[in-house]
């Protein structure tokens, strides 16, 4: 039996991965879910599993909580909540499917507390990708990738050796305005942007999906992950989120990893690795499919994909800034403040404002994303009101 510490079990990949745990409940035991702000879910998955811990964003919250589930579950609140369920001491895996770089110091942490990683929380290694996998590597810690096209390529390296690889081919659906000129995208609407074709997901990483901030992520991401510098690793805009991604190795192979689009299967396969096991997810009919589609990437049309390869190459701390940054303007989108184009503008204006400080530590990136998160704010204010 594996015990599972589940950092945002509200969400679109906690819920999923709930649905994995309640599917196999012979194999796994939720001990730990910490939340946002979703009590009345939070009360659901409490009724169900019975976690040991469970942590909430607010101490107001965490305090209504701890009455009613007295005697079940103990209840924290805030940063260190996020910890103490990252470290609990039932858990063998711990899944980080919170939302933002708030995840990072709890990965942190269930690194050293000895705890296999299943991270589908992109920011962490955006952030800090250099100290995570160091202390991974140092203290022998696998960290197994959730997201999507990371699992793919996981997949693909599967028994392969690194000095084969030519390069990493990541696949990009291109998000709710793929088929939209610049022009069109001037005043579209939150709705729209919001409609993702091909997967469901939570509305954050939908809108950097449109904005295509998610493969710029994806690709710093799959650098830390993989050990690849940047010229090593493409993006591929492929319409029908099929083959989600790729390896070409130095005798000319392109391995892929194929599937219907549902998150699940990567859950499943972070929580059961090296073992594959069975899934309901739906199968994929390739003669039904008929033609797959493959097209090169428009730097100009998408921005942010430039810009977080440009953060990604010159690095330090300017993957944090180009996070944080994303982080704030797609929430001011999300509130209606900004509009859909001005995210990329104001992510330009601050890693421009940037002085990158180099090889940074864990306390520089965090007073680095606080200070972004800071300035960013002000400067929406100024520029929009
Ligand atoms: N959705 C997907 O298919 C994929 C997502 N990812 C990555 O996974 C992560 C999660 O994405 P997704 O599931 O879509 O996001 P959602 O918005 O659906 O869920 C976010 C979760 O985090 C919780 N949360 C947010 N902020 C805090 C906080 N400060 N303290 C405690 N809990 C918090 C939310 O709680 P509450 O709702 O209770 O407020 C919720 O449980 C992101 O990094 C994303 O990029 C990667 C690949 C695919
Ligand atoms: C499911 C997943 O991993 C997401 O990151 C997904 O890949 C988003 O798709 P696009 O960013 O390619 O639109
Ligand atoms: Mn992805």
């Amino acid at each position: 039996m594996k015990g599972i510490s589940l950092l945002g079990a509200t969400g679109s990949i906690g819920t999923q991965t709930i649905d994995i745990i309640r599917s196999n409940r012979d194999q796994f035991e939720l001990v730990a879910i910490a939340v946002g702000k979703n009590l009345e879910l939070t009360r659901e998955i409490i009724n169900e599993f019975h976690p040991k811990l469970v942590s909430v964003q607010n101490q107001a919250d965490a305090a209504i909580l701890q009455r009613e589930f007295a005697g079940i579950s103990k209840i924290l609140s805030g940063d260190e909540g996020l910890i103490d369920v990252a470290v609990h001491p039932d858990a063998n895996v711990f899944v980080n499917a919170i939302l933002g770089s708030v995840g990072l110091v709890p990965t942190l942490n269930a690194i050293e507390a000895g705890k296999t990683i299943a991270l589908a929380n992109k920011e962490t290694l955006v952030t800090a990708g250099h100290i995570v996998m160091t202390r991974a590597r140092d203290r022998k810690i696998p960290v197994l990738p959730v997201d999507s096209e990371h699992s793919a390529i996981f997949q693909c390296l599967q028994g392969e050796r690194q000095k084969n690889v030519e390069r990493l081919i990541i696949t990009a659906s291109g998000g709710s305005f793929r088929d939209k000129t610049r022009e069109e995208l001037l005043d579209v609407t939150i709705e729209d942007a919001l409609h993702h074709p091909n997967w469901s997901m939570g509305a954050k990483i939908t809108i950097d999906s449109a904005t295509m901030m998610n493969k710029g992520l994806e690709v710093i991401e799959a650098h830390w992950l993989f050990d690849q510098p940047y010229d090593k690793i493409d993006v591929l805009l492929h319409r029908e989120s099929t083959v989600h991604s790729m390896v070409e190795f130095h005798d000319g192979s392109i391995i892929a990893q194929l599937g219907t689009p549902d998150m699940r299967i990567p859950i499943q396969y972070a929580l059961t690795y090296p073992e594959r096991t069975p899934t309901n997810a739906a199968r994929l009919d390739l003669t039904e499919l008929g033609t797959l589609h493959f097209q090169k990437m428009d730097f100009n049309r998408y921005r942010c994909l430039r810009f977080a390869y440009e953060a990604g190459r010159r690095g330090g701390t300017l993957p944090v800034v180009l996070n944080a940054a994303n982080e704030v303007c797609v929430q001011a989108f999300l509130n209606g403040k900004i509009k859909f184009l001005e995210i990329e503008d104001v992510i330009e204006w601050a890693l421009e404002n940037h002085v990158p400080t180099a090889n940074p530590d864990l306390d520089t990136i965090l007073s680095v994303d606080q200070e972004t998160r800071e300035i960013v704010t002000k400067h929406l204010v100024s520029r929009f009101h």
